[in-house]
């Protein structure tokens, strides 16, 4: 985990005990049911909470807001955030119910209070409102935005203004021109140098 502490510091004991249980938590869950390519279980702190936690590189999301983790998987990017702004509230859902049942144990073994877990489609939630989408992995900009925009508050008052973030690989011109959106695209090789972040980048839409 020191790769965390490579790019971030100011952590409570709480947050480092947290992030270092993660390992253990995920390696013993993942030989249950597979969240995380097995290959990939050794570079968990690199692959999968560093490239979570550029988000918090990005945006500085303010105590009391509610951010949705669309399609989290085994919890990637919810719970590094959820760790790293523990006044911030992650509501985690995906569309397998097995892999909500990962989340939850780990969450729970991890001691992490600021996580609620669903079981649902993102399309099929309604009647609540986020200040913050994000995503890792899901689908086209396109569907995630059209899932999404419902479900946002307008905003202003974390470092980037309320909306979608969604981390995604690869060549994005196509996907970006078929969303008929502008989103911000950060390069996530300027922050963290790791060659992992090659060709990774985060995007922003504004709600
Ligand atoms: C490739 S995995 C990525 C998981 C996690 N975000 C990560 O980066 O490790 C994609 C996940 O999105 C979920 N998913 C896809 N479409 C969804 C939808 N419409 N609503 C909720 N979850 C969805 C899938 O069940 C799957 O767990």
């Amino acid at each position: 985990m020191d790769i965390i502490l490579k790019y971030f510091s100011d952590f409570t004991p709480q947050q480092l005990q947290q992030f270092a249980a993660l390992q253990p938590l995920y390696t013993e869950w993942n030989e249950k049911i597979n969240v995380i390519s097995r290959k990939d279980i050794q570079s968990l702190y690199e692959n999968h909470v560093l490239h979570s936690l550029s988000i918090a590189a990005v945006a500085n999301f303010a105590g009391g807001m509610q951010v949705i983790d669309i399609g989290t998987g085994g919890g990637f990017p919810g719970v590094p955030l959820a760790i790293f702004f523990p006044e911030v509230h992650f509501h985690l859902v995906d569309s397998i119910g097995k892999k909500m049942k990962v989340v939850r144990a780990v969450a729970e073994a991890a001691g992490i209070k600021n996580i609620t877990m669903q079981h649902a489609r993102v399309e099929d939630i309604k009647n609540r409102k986020f200040e913050f989408a994000v995503s890792r992995a899901v689908a086209p900009l396109k569907d995630l935005w059209r899932w999404t925009k419902p479900l946002l508050k307008k905003g202003n008052e974390a470092s980037l203004s309320n909306g979608l973030i969604c981390l995604k690989g690869g060549d994005l011109a196509q996907e970006i021109y078929e969303s008929g959106l502008r989103p911000n695209v950060v390069r996530i090789s300027e922050l963290f140098k790791e060659p992992y972040f090659d060709e990774k980048f985060l995007l922003h839409v504004s709600a």
